[in-house]
């Protein structure tokens, strides 16, 4: 029987299709499935290349498949509208890459009149781009003859990027990597890995089978009808080369992922728990809050269906880890309590520092050094801390500091990093560690001592800790040095570009956001986002501004409605605020128009036929196929109770406002295809 290859960009079209015609897709490729040998049903289309053929799918839907010339191994490639389809084909080439042996495809016309323009108007004054570049490298890193012609007559980068659509994919790759400066070995090691085995660079069929992160082989209907389920998931049969390679390496020590948002950080720490544990090492995964290791669980449980592998992954918070280390009950003192403490100790001893200030001091100087006595403290490094304190400041302040110790031993009482700080100290103290692994999502929010929790719960040694995140979504007030915590990651960190969840539109609007942002990694190098990039087009992303909190949500409103009407469904909008008030105003207004939503807490996470609104912060991690971000007015973002006074400490002021522009970029990164930000009275500064 034939089988058929299904390409990436395809389930992107799907997801995008309204359900009926969703289901006549299926429909069309199971009966395809059966009856490929007969080729009856794929029609001819004026198209460059011949291999290319239609096939039906309703009276207005065509599918692009491909029938390579040899071998019975079809891919659909697109299913469009019929003049869409049609279109798209009509100027594709398909090719074999000669250095990594992978199918390609190009828009041939596009590049044949780019090349025309730059022959016929060459820009004499500026230099080729890739002039510095020998034809013998360009040729063994993949350039064909037609992109080589190319290469030569380039001068602007920006060109090159506008073609990004239109370029094979891994030549486009190859030419944007020299042309950011990367030496053609960095090049040849970063896009084209091992050399391929020796291969027929006309035989399509082999270059599909050699192109897993492009094409997934579907072997028969029940695993068709399983992909076009979760359209969504498609990380789980197309990982990309580096994302393969990230996740199923051994390494020597401490390793970390880093990249943008989308770029499948989480995807990748998947795959590595699922495969560690295949090979029966006790795995934890962790992440920041329950909504999160909720939504790993799930995407766990559509990776790996063998319940044995799945009982040696324990996904759980580092706070549920200390928890169970240190056992027995106790009793965790609330934001509101500890506040109390820290006022009635000033005021007794008639203090000028403010409850903040001691309270971040104790969390930001004493814990995170795990700082032992007054020795210690004077000594200390107070980075990240504005405030400059003397020897005698410092001294008063340790006496606060050690007095609400005090008081928590006295009362029994605890704040989750005092759990967490003797959890370390018992699993440091314990030869026998409750993992072999420990893998850490959205490690860039985890306060130091959650990182000792980590550290001692696995023992040192190949494959301990495997660190995943991204320090542009930093959105709380943890800042962690890895090296200091004795997490050497060195030689075993790697980048992802690729963004998979975003269109460009929305991501180069929100990377805008964050421009001119000095960002320390958790090594403590500056990072930026350059390279971040996506390969999928979509609308830019909607401001809008109201006189009116009323009249804001009334058009939210309009506007949810819109996208249920075109048929998403309410469970993939996302509705984010600043504020917990704000998006639970948004519940009522979304009901007053008939839209069942529902509010998402601690308690409560996402459930099917709901539109959820929450909290920005509630929206790390998680994704959506439409975004609303309402309330992002001057007056509520930044948030003012969220910014130290630049007068009381002015480092702190500044991350602080860091902070604040990071949680907007984290919110408007779930966005997978719409995004609307709106605001009421005059709009937040970050939209400036
Ligand atoms: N190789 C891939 N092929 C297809 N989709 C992918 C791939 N890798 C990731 N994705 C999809 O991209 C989206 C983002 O992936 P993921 O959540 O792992 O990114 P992330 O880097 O952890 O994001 P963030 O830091 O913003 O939370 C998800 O929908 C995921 O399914």
């Amino acid at each position: 029987m034939a089988t058929l290859g299904i390409h990436r960009d395809f389930l992107q079209d799907f997801v995008r299709l309204e359900r009926p015609v969703q289901q006549k897709v299926v429909d069309t490729i199971l009966k395809f499935e059966q009856t490929a040998h007969t080729g009856a049903h794929l029609e001819k289309i004026a198209a460059r290349d011949q291999r290319l053929k239609s096939i039906r799918i309703d009276r207005k839907y065509r599918g692009i498949v491909l029938v390579p010339d040899t071998g019975d191994q079809h891919t659909l490639l697109r299913v469009d509208t019929h003049d869409e389809a049609y279109a798209w084909a009509r100027n594709r080439r398909l090719s074999v890459n000669a250095a990594t042996g992978h199918m390609e495809i190009r828009d041939e016309e596009i590049i044949d009149s780019a090349l025309q323009t730059m022959s016929v108007e060459p820009d004499e004054q500026a230099k080729p781009l890739f002039a510095h570049v020998s034809g013998a490298d360009l040729t063994r890193l993949g350039i064909d003859d037609q992109i080589l012609r190319f290469a030569r007559l380039v001068t602007d980068i920006q060109l090159l990027e506008t073609l990004s659509g239109t370029l094979p994919r891994g030549q486009y790759d190859v030419l944007i990597g020299l042309a950011a400066g990367f030496s053609v070995e960095e090049v040849w090691s970063e896009v084209v890995g091992t050399a391929a085995e020796p291969f027929d660079p006309d035989d399509l069929s082999a270059a599909m089978l050699r192109t897993p992160d492009k094409v997934a082989l579907v072997e028969g209907p029940d695993e068709l009808v399983e992909l076009f389920a979760k359209p969504f998931a498609r990380w789980r049969t197309y990982l990309h080369a580096t994302q393969r390679e990230v996740a199923l390496r051994t390494y020597s020590g401490p390793a970390q992922v880093l990249g943008g948002p989308g770029t499948g950080k989480t995807v990748v720490a998947l795959h590595r728990a699922r495969q560690l544990a295949a090979q029966g090492g006790r795995v934890l995964l962790t992440t920041f809050t329950t909504t999160l290791t909720q939504a790993l669980r799930d995407s766990l449980r559509l990776l790996e269906t063998d319940d044995e592998i799945l009982s040696r992954i324990d996904v759980s918070t580092v706070d549920q880890v200390a928890r169970r280390a240190v056992g027995g009950r106790f009793t965790l003192l609330t934001k509101n309590e500890e506040h109390e403490v820290w006022r009635q100790i000033l005021r007794r001893r008639s203090s000028d520092f403010s409850e903040s200030f001691v309270a971040e001091e104790w969390r930001q100087v004493a814990l995170a050094q795990d700082l032992a006595d007054l020795d210690g403290y004077l000594t200390a490094k107070r980075s990240g801390r504005g405030r400059r304190l003397g020897p005698v400041q410092r001294a008063q302040v340790w006496r606060i500091l050690a007095e609400f110790e005090e008081h928590l031993v006295e009362g029994d009482l605890h704040t989750f990093e005092t759990v967490c700080r003797s959890a370390a100290r018992l699993l440091e103290g314990n030869a026998t560690k409750p993992y072999d692994h420990v893998i850490v999502d959205e490690a860039q929010d985890l306060h130091p001592v959650r990182w000792r929790v980590l550290r001692a719960a696995v023992a040192r040694g190949p494959n301990d800790l495997f660190i995943a995140g991204d320090v542009h979504q930093r959105i709380y007030d943890n800042r962690v040095s890895l090296g200091a915590l004795g997490i050497q990651v060195a030689g075993r960190s790697t980048n992802l570009t690729i963004n998979y969840r975003t269109t460009a539109e929305i991501l180069n609007w929100s990377c805008g956001m964050l421009s001119g942002e000095k960002i320390e990694s958790l090594t403590g190098d500056l990072v930026s986002l350059t390279g971040c990039r996506s390969e999928v087009h979509g609308s830019r992303p909607e401001l809008f501004g109201a006189s009116t909190k009323t009249a804001e949500l009334e058009r939210l409103a309009r506007t949810v409605e819109d996208w249920l009407e075109a048929g998403v469904l309410p469970e993939e909008i996302g509705i984010a605020a600043r504020s917990a008030p704000l998006a639970q105003e948004a519940v009522t207004a979304l009901a007053r128009v008939g839209i069942a939503a529902e509010h998402v807490s601690r308690e409560r996470s996402v459930s099917t036929g709901q539109v959820p609104t929450m909290t920005m912060h509630r929206m790390k991690g998680l994704e959506f196929r439409c975004v609303a971000v309402i309330g992002v007015s001057s007056h509520a973002l930044p948030a003012t109770a969220a910014i130290t006074p630049l007068a009381e400490d002015s480092a702190t002021h500044w991350n602080d406002l860091r902070r604040e522009r990071c949680l907007l970029f984290v919110a408007c990164t779930r966005a997978r295809e719409r995004l609307v930000l709106s605001w009421h009275g005059e709009p937040s500064p970050f939209l400036g």
